[in-house]
């Protein structure tokens, strides 16, 4: 009898997709990529129709695929613009997309369609820029999302949990694609200091 409640309840939910939006952010090397890519493979073990868009622009260890620090990888769909997403997620339960921050502000709304038509929709990017100020689309998807989630890279001084992503090359661009010989992901404390002594 509860198995039977249970079972109903199930189908029920597969049934209605209750939409959703779902934020990873934190600085760079804290994990959202893994994450993202985590909960998109759980929800594939679940037989649900998955698709993960990426920003063409970010061609750092591939074209076509999400990947990892670590190498995890994915494959993705490489778009220009957050209205694409529109185009190509039909016939999907659960949108997934990488370096967001590095969408257009469409981006909110995009989200918020698809959540609304019953869409799963889980969002990772960096929540601040170098000089911490927020990045993109993803302050605004934190406020109108179901779920954020920040997670947080090691501090690469001190050990202590880092919350922004310090650049490390002379250059006051905002978009520079880059790695660990660009960035290092620093505590509070110790991002003061470099920006002190950087003076
Ligand atoms: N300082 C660090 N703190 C935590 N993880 C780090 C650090 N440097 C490298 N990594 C690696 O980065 C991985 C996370 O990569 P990824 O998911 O691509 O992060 P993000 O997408 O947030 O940049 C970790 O599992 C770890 O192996
Ligand atoms: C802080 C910061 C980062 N970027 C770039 C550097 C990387 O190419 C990506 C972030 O990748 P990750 O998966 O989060 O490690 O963004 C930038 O262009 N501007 C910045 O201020
Ligand atoms: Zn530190």
């Amino acid at each position: 009898m509860l198995i039977n409640i249970y079972n109903d309840r199930l189908c029920d939910w597969r049934i209605s997709r209750p939409g959703r939006i779902e934020v990873v952010c934190g600085s760079m090397f804290s994990g959202k990529t893994e994450e993202l890519i985590r909960r998109m493979k759980r929800a594939k073990f679940a037989k649900q129709r998955v698709e993960i868009f990426k920003p063409a622009m970010d061609v750092r260890y591939s074209a076509e695929d999400v990947v990892s620090h670590d190498q995890n990888s994915i494959p993705s769909t490489p778009i220009d613009t957050s209205s694409s997403i529109l185009l190509l997620a039909s016939n999907i339960d659960v949108v997934g997309i990488d370096e967001a921050q590095f969408l257009d502000q469409g981006l909110i709304d995009v989200c918020n369609q698809l959540a609304n038509k019953g869409i799963r929709v889980i969002v990772a990017g960096l929540d601040m820029d170098f000089q911490g100020k927020p990045f993109g689309p993803i302050p605004g998807l934190c406020a109108i999302a179901d779920e954020v989630v920040k997670v947080h890279a090691i501090c690469v001084k001190c050990g202590a949990l880092a919350y922004i992503s310090h650049r490390l090359v002379d250059n006051d661009k905002r978009v520079l694609l880059g790695e660990k010989q660009t960035y290092e992901p620093l505590c509070r404390e110790c991002y003061q200091r470099a920006l002190q002594e950087e003076q």
